[in-house]
Formats: C-alpha cells, sequence, structure tokens
C-alpha cells in the first residue's frame, strides 16, 4: 500500500520520528529477508548436496530487480530502487555463501566498478593480472565468478576476452554495462602545466584520442597495462618530483590520491563499456535474456549468408557479430554472434540446430539475462 502525500507530518521534529520509525521497520523486514536467505541456502544443500549447491542465481536476481523495477511508484526513481535492492540481495547471499569474484585488475579498474554495480559490494574481490588468469581462477574454482571487459563503445571489442572463449569450458552467465567516464589526473604537488608523459591503458588513451590532440599535442602518450596501473604510477612519479599525468576513472583517483585536472575527457559523452559474467553453471530462462555463440564456418562460399539466414527464418533478433581469425586454418574465421532469446527458447533451438548442420563448430558460450542495471 502506497503512502498518500497528506499522511506525511509537516514538522522537523515529527518528520525524523517518523524516519526514524520507518527505518526500524526496513530493518526488521531486511532482517526477515536475511532469514529467508538463510533457510534457502539450507533448501539448496539439502536438494543439491553441501559442495554441489549453487547459491548464486542471476535469473533470479535479474527477475527480483525487474519486478522492483515495475512496481516502483517513487518518487525514488526506478534505477535507485533497484540500486538499493541490488545491495540486499548482495548482502543476503553473502549470508548463503560469500563469493569470491575474479576481475581484470588491479584494483581501481572499471571492471571493477563492473563487478561491484553487478554483485552489489558484499563480495570478495580477487584483482588479477589479465584477461586470461580471470578465467584460469574461475576454471579452477579459486573463484566463483569472474568479470572481464567485451566491448566498448567507441573502441570495439576486446579480442583477448573473445579469444579466451575458445579453449574454455566457461559459459557466460551475466552482462552489466559501465559509462566510462575519464578524467586527467596528476599528483597534488604537480603543475599541470608541467607535464610531458600521460600514462594510461592503450583503449583509455584512444578512447580520449581528439581530446589530447586538442589540449596536449606535446605531453607523450604511454600506454601501461590498465588506468589504475597508470594512476599508481602517476602517484609515484609525483612523489620522486616527475610530472607525470594519468587517464582513469574516479575510483583511481580516490585510491591514488590523485588530483583532477579536467573531468570527462571521453571523446563521445555516451562511452560505454560492456562486461561478461563468467561462470561455471548453464543459466535458465530469466524471461528477458541473450544468447551468446561462437561458429566456426565452413570454407565454402555462402558460409556466412546462410548462417545469417537462418536467424531471419526463424525471427530471432541478433545483435551482435564479430569475426575473429580461426587460427587454425590461414584464412578461416571463427564468428561471435549475439541474440535476444534463450537457448531453451523454441525459435532459438531451431535455429542452434540449424547452425550446427551448416557450420564446421557451434559452441553455446552462454544464455543469460539483459543487463537490468
Ligand atoms: O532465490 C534464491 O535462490 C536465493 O538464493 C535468494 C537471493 C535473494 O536474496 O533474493 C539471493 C541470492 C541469489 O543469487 C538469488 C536470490
Amino acid at each position: 500500500m502506497s503512502t498518500k502525500k497528506d499522511d506525511i507530518p509537516t514538522t522537523l521534529p515529527l518528520l525524523r520520528d517518523r524516519i526514524d520509525a520507518l527505518d526500524s521497520q526496513i530493518q526488521r523486514l531486511i532482517n526477515e529477508r536475511a532469514m529467508c536467505a538463510e533457510k534457502v541456502a539450507e533448501v539448496k544443500m539439502a536438494e543439491q548436496g553441501v559442495q554441489s549447491a549453487v547459491f548464486y542465481r542471476p535469473e533470479r536476481e535479474a527477475q527480483v530487480l525487474r519486478r522492483v523495477m515495475e512496481r516502483n511508484e517513487g518518487p525514488l526513481g526506478n534505477e535507485e530502487m533497484a540500486k538499493i535492492f541490488r545491495q540486499i540481495m548482495s548482502s543476503c547471499l553473502a549470508l548463503e555463501k560469500p563469493m569470491r569474484i575474479a576481475f581484470l585488475g588491479p584494483v581501481g579498474t572499471f571492471t571493477q566498478q563492473a563487478a561491484l554495480k553487478h554483485f552489489g559490494n558484499s563480495i570478495v574481490s580477487a584483482p588479477m593480472a589479465a584477461i586470461d588468469e580471470v578465467f584460469r581462477e574461475v576454471e579452477s574454482g579459486a573463484a566463483n565468478y569472474g568479470v572481464v571487459p567485451v566491448e566498448n563503445s567507441t573502441e570495439g571489442v576486446v579480442n583477448h576476452t573473445l579469444d579466451s572463449f575458445r579453449g574454455s569450458r566457461l559459459k557466460i552467465c551475466g552482462e552489466v554495462e559501465v559509462r566510462i567516464h575519464h578524467n586527467l589526473l596528476v599528483a597534488p604537488n604537480v603543475n599541470p602545466d608541467d607535464v610531458t608523459h600521460i600514462y594510461s591503458h592503450q583503449q583509455s588513451l584512444a578512447q580520449c584520442r581528439a581530446w589530447l590532440d586538442r589540449y596536449w599535442p606535446h605531453a607523450e602518450r604511454v600506454a601501461v597495462s590498465s588506468n589504475a596501473e597508470g594512476a599508481r604510477l602517476a602517484e609515484e612519479a609525483g612523489k620522486n618530483g616527475k610530472a607525470v599525468a594519468a587517464i582513469a576513472g574516479d575510483i583511481a583517483s580516490e585510491l591514488y590520491s590523485l588530483s583532477v585536472v579536467s573531468a570527462n575527457i571521453e571523446d563521445h559523452p555516451d562511452n560505454t563499456t560492456r562486461f561478461l559474467i563468467i561462470g561455471n553453471e548453464k543459466i535458465p530462462p530469466s524471461g528477458k535474456d541473450k544468447t551468446s555463440l561462437l561458429v566456426s564456418a565452413k570454407n565454402e562460399p555462402g558460409a556466412l549468408y546462410r548462417l545469417l539466414e537462418s536467424f531471419e527464418r526463424h525471427g530471432v533478433d541478433m545483435t551482435r557479430l564479430e569475426t575473429r581469425p580461426s587460427l587454425i586454418s590461414k584464412w578461416g574465421y571463427v564468428f561471435y554472434i549475439d541474440f535476444v532469446g534463450h537457448c531453451e527458447d523454441a525459435q532459438c533451438r531451431s535455429v542452434i540446430e540449424e547452425l550446427r548442420e551448416r557450420a564446421s563448430e557451434v559452441k553455446v558460450l552462454g544464455s543469460y539475462p539483459v543487463a537490468v542495471l
């Protein structure tokens, strides 16, 4: 039942009394919810076995968050409300079992931001030095899930991530998008006018190319392993009295106590990176899903046309097609295909069956809920 505006008190002491009363109700309800989650964990362990119980259920989380947004009446916005529930579920899941999440580190990267956006704050963070290390950490069971970047709206696909799926049995079990805002940063004792070198990840330098050409044409751009590493180097340079700047996001600037010379310097204001969540389980349908495939085409005329024709005929909406060298035969190619729907849906099943007849190999990389937040 929603509260009418007239029921809200109008003086500060009464308003605070009301807020105190509401807070204690909310707190009691959140704990009641947490007790249900504890019970869910017991039921899962009894039904699936203590060692093999699956606690994280992305399809259920997506459904909960979608429902929160659908029923929301404000004044808090849908996203704001969903973020609150995102964190409540994160705490409940940690009570069932703390999740160790491997991501492309170091601490302070946009990939860490993506991990926190997707799983909430109640995770154990495991920063890795490279994308294939994230894969290995999850494959070995040392981490429950992993987070890797897959494409950027300005710079395109992250080949390393796509290539890592070839030899891996891991499944994609989710996606998350993060708006990427870059800042030019220096250590507090550095005069920006003296800057001779700018450190960042090669993708971040590329995403700010026009801005750098315009405002910092004479500074040398130095590509390093991540923008958080660039920020760390800028902090260290500052201590040694060297005038070095970094391009990185807000988390890294706070982490390394750098000053913002210019904020939001990315060339495209809607610069967004999409990340994938990788894990060991197949994810059941959530009602609004996407599927990713890896398809090796036969090396014959019209091969790609015959693959695409199948999607058209079954009315399945393809959202992405990437081509990569096959690495097996010279001038052979593999295709990464994303489409709307779950691999258990009737039309999607028909498409996959046809692709299996027409291609030399079809690997379902995973069906997973469309990002909610
Ligand atoms: O429904 C479940 O399976 C739960 O474990 C509960 C819950 C939740 O808090 O709502 C917690 C973690 C899961 O990832 C999904 C949902």
